[in-house]
């Protein structure tokens, strides 16, 4: 069976070929269709439910996934957060959070601009493309946990709630 992710990002690419290791992984740009830089749990998630759909919606008798970052506060204080979501077949959609962690106030002030998560963590780094590579969790978790390794865990809980819903 194939699966198509909603994104060209190597972190999330990678982070289903790790737990899907049987099957064809296609990857495809989808729309999120929420802006740029989500600020909420709920606008993250949608953002990933959309992605997925679009991925089953252009490739039917696949399964899609899409993967999409964000932040959201608890309180006043800023944390990352990131959703998954997976749609087989039958639409059905599963989905699920990864870990999140606070963000420091700095990063907080540069978002509130209206400038993107992405390009702050690269100025915030000095380094490129650190949404591809370790991401924010992994600077700010000095690189205990990537982000690769954080939608890993997301793809699993996502694979997981797939694969109890079929056993029955
Ligand atoms: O190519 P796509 O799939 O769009 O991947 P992306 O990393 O650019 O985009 P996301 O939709 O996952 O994230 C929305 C924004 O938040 C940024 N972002 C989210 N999580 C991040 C992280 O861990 N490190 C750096 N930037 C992050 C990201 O760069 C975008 O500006």
């Amino acid at each position: 069976m194939k699966i198509i992710i909603g994104s060209k990002n190597p972190a999330k690419v990678n982070a289903v070929l790790e737990i899907f290791p049987a099957y064809t992984v296609i990857n495809m740009d989808a729309a999120s269709s929420v802006s740029a830089q989500p600020f909420s749990d709920e606008e993250t998630r949608e953002g990933a439910v959309n992605r997925a759909l679009e991925c089953v919606q252009k490739n039917p008798n696949t399964l899609g996934v899409g993967l999409e970052g964000g932040v959201m506060y608890v309180e006043d204080q800023l944390y990352l957060c990131n959703w998954g979501a997976l749609v087989d077949q039958e639409r059905n959609i599963y989905t699920a959070s990864g870990a999140r962690i606070p963000l420091p106030e700095k990063i907080n002030t540069e978002l509130k601009k209206g400038h993107e998560l992405g390009d702050v963590m690269d100025q915030f780094a000095k380094k490129q493309e650190v949404r591809k590579k370790e991401g924010a969790i992994g600077v700010f978790t000095n690189e205990l946990v990537t982000r690769k390794e954080m939608f890993v865990h997301i793809i699993k809980l996502l694979r997981g709630q797939w694969e109890f819903h079929n056993r029955f």
